[in-house]
């Protein structure tokens, strides 16, 4: 740095170019005069203006001094210039339409140095103070959406990663910086998991018999692996109008004639219970068929293959329940002999018993669906783990009421829910056996007092009693007791994780959003019939840019590749800092200083260009 100042205050001013005009000392083969020569519309027409008024006398003292290094990758860790951004001072001078209101003092110095020239931006706080380069400026809705600020541009734009919150304890699963750039596995998988149910479809033509359309939907595909059986079949559609799936449960040869339950089941929006959305009669399927709308929830697997018949983890029984004899010489054979003993015995020992804490989970979650139905009026009437769904770590009760439709006379409420609160002590039974066949309460009981808590035996013995008092949800309350702490802890610790990742993917959504506004720009063949048009102007500085940020080599010549820079870079611009990056041209005759926030002004303009002109239409 201070060999520049002094060699500049003592440099022959022969070296330095003509001022006035301002490109004439520039070659002009240059691509750099084509941008010295750009309109003025920008804030580099500043250069050029700048440029003119520059003196030899009072442009050393001005020079903000810059160290100029080989072109080589610079190590922007240990870059001197400050790392500023251009907030803003007040709310209203960040509105895009300040834009062109806001004086632009930057002035430029060159130089040539050994041939090639050096451009230097002298006011380092012009555009700092311009509020208005940050703004996304008066592009469309589209550019709006792509420029993903919303209100004024925060310092922390600036930033690569804001970093793990310290409550979140260290990310260990990857290390360095992959850990803040990449989702935890888990997540990932999860999340691929539902985006891969949704997209993955399968081809239609395996379906010939179904309908093409019903209704509003489309793309109808059996949700059932096995043959429909003949009272109902569940399908996944896609509504033609909004594209969003659902799932339909439809019932053959059904024309009810009391819905009044299933507006009462529309009203109840709750998060263990699959919402129904809409129903209605249909001749689509050859016959007089009902049909009810609920929300599809992708990767779902019911209670019944996850936990009772061969799910992951549970390889020891078959859909029925039945355990096998893995040292058989037919380990398919069931084995009748104290069957059921055997199969608890067996999940004992192949270590198949679910823990508690997931027992609970699931308790909580049922008990909360269940009095969100019983406060409501309805009854689940069919609790069972073949209609229990399950994602992620969620449960939800499914085909809401389907049972009301189908038994319209069934019209004792109160006893309808206490026989779900029996539903719902069989299905914990189920499930602390990791068996359906629990008919033996004696020795069901005997394994749970043996393996979880009394509390939990306690639960399971109260939902199955069956004496006269009359049961209520709330009264499982007490019993689940501090175990409801648990859960709720653990959802807030989750929400935790999802708020990191969160924070995660918004820095990379803006990055990606630079991204898309450099593609569209660089290259680009031509605008408005100019076909030079990405090489002229702003552009080309953003081509540059684009040069330094992707094809930036080594010093012996070999591509440097450094993720940590590209995003350190791609994170300045979209803050539109003040720290400066020098630009080399291809010929390497000229280099170029340039802030951070004269690029993505330029990258405003130009994108702002082309938006412009794809909205002009043909
Ligand atoms: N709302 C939903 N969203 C996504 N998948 C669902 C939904 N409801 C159920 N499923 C899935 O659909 C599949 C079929 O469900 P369904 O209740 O029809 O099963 P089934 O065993 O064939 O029962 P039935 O014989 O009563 O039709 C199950 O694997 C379940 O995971």
């Amino acid at each position: 740095m201070s060999w520049l100042h002094r060699d500049l205050e003592t440099m022959d001013p022969s070296i330095f170019m003509q001022y006035s005009p301002p490109t004439a000392g520039l070659p002009q083969e240059s691509k750099l005069a084509t941008y010295m020569n750009h309109t003025t519309s920008t804030p580099t027409r500043s250069l050029n203006q700048a440029l003119g008024k520059l003196s030899l006398e009072s442009s050393p003292t001005a020079i903000r001094k810059v160290v100029i290094t080989e072109f080589v990758p610079m190590n922007y860790y240990s870059q001197p210039v400050p790392c500023q951004s251009i907030l803003p001072e007040s709310p209203e001078s960040s509105s895009p339409s300040t834009l062109s209101a806001v004086p632009n003092t930057s002035q430029v110095h060159q130089e040539n140095v050994g041939g090639t020239t050096y451009f230097y931006s002298t006011n380092s706080d012009s555009l700092n103070t311009s509020g208005a380069l940050n703004s996304s400026a008066s592009i469309g809705a589209a550019e709006a959406c792509l420029s993903g600020q919303v209100g004024a541009a925060s310092p922390y734009a600036t930033q690569i990663y804001s970093g793990t919150p310290t409550h979140m304890g260290p990310m260990t699963s990857k290390a360095g910086l992959a850990a803040s750039f990449y989702m935890p596995e888990t997540i990932r998988s999860e999340i691929y998991q539902r985006i891969d149910d949704v997209y993955l479809q399968p081809d239609l033509r395996q379906y010939p018999d179904l309908p093409e359309n019903v209704e509003m939907y489309s793309e109808l595909t059996p949700l059932e692996g096995i043959a429909p059986h003949s009272i109902a079949t569940s399908y996944r559609a896609i509504h033609r109008q909004t594209g969003e799936h659902y799932a339909l449960r439809r019932l053959h040869s059904y024309s009810p004639s009391v819905t009044k339950r299933l507006e009462m089941w529309k009203q109840i929006d709750h998060p263990n219970i699959v919402k129904l959305h809409d129903w209605f009669t249909t001749k689509a399927f050859g016959d007089h068929s009902m049909v009810l709308v609920y929300n599809y929830h992708p990767a779902c697997v019911t209670l019944m293959n996850k936990f009772l018949c061969g799910g992951p983890g549970n390889n020891v029984s078959d859909s029925n329940g039945a355990f096998h004899d893995p040292f058989s010489s037919d380990p398919d054979a069931p084995r009748p002999y104290t069957h059921q003993k055997n199969a608890m015995l067996r999940a004992v020992a192949c270590g198949a018993l679910l823990p508690e804490a997931v027992l609970w989970s699931l308790l909580v979650q049922l008990t909360a669906a269940l009095r969100a139905i019983h406060t409501a009026g309805l009854a689940c009437r069919g609790l069972d783990p073949t209609k229990v769904i399950m994602n992620g770590c969620r449960v939800r009760i499914a085909w809401s009421g389907v049972i009301d439709v189908l038994h319209t006379n069934a019209n004792d409420v109160a006893q309808a829910q206490q026989d779900d609160l029996t539903a719902l002590g069989r299905l914990a039974l189920s499930l602390a056996c990791r068996t359906i066949h629990c008919d033996n309460l004696a020795a069901s009981m005997e394994l749970i007092s043996r393996t979880y808590s009394a509390d939990l035996k306690n639960l399971i013995l109260y939902l199955l009693s069956t004496s006269t008092a009359r049961r209520s949800v709330t009264d499982l309350m007490p019993m689940i007791g501090a175990r409801f702490y648990t859960q709720v802890e653990a959802l807030e610790r989750r929400a935790d994780v999802f708020e990191d990742q969160l924070a995660r993917e918004i820095d990379n959504g803006r990055l990606l959003r630079i991204l898309i506004k450099l593609g569209a720009i660089n290259e680009r063949p031509e605008l408005n019939l100019d076909p030079s048009w990405s090489e002229t102007g702003d552009r080309y500085m953003l081509k540059l840019f684009r040069d330094y940020l992707f094809h930036s080599v080594t010093a012996d010549g070999r591509p440097w590749l450094d993720q940590a820079h590209l995003a350190h870079c791609l994170n300045q611009l979209d803050g539109g800092t003040s720290e400066k990056v020098e630009l080399m041209s291809r010929d390497e005759q000229s280099v170029l200083v340039v802030s951070y926030a004269e690029l993505k002004h330029c990258l405003e303009q130009a994108f702002d260009e082309v938006m412009q002109a794809a909205a002009g239409g043909p």
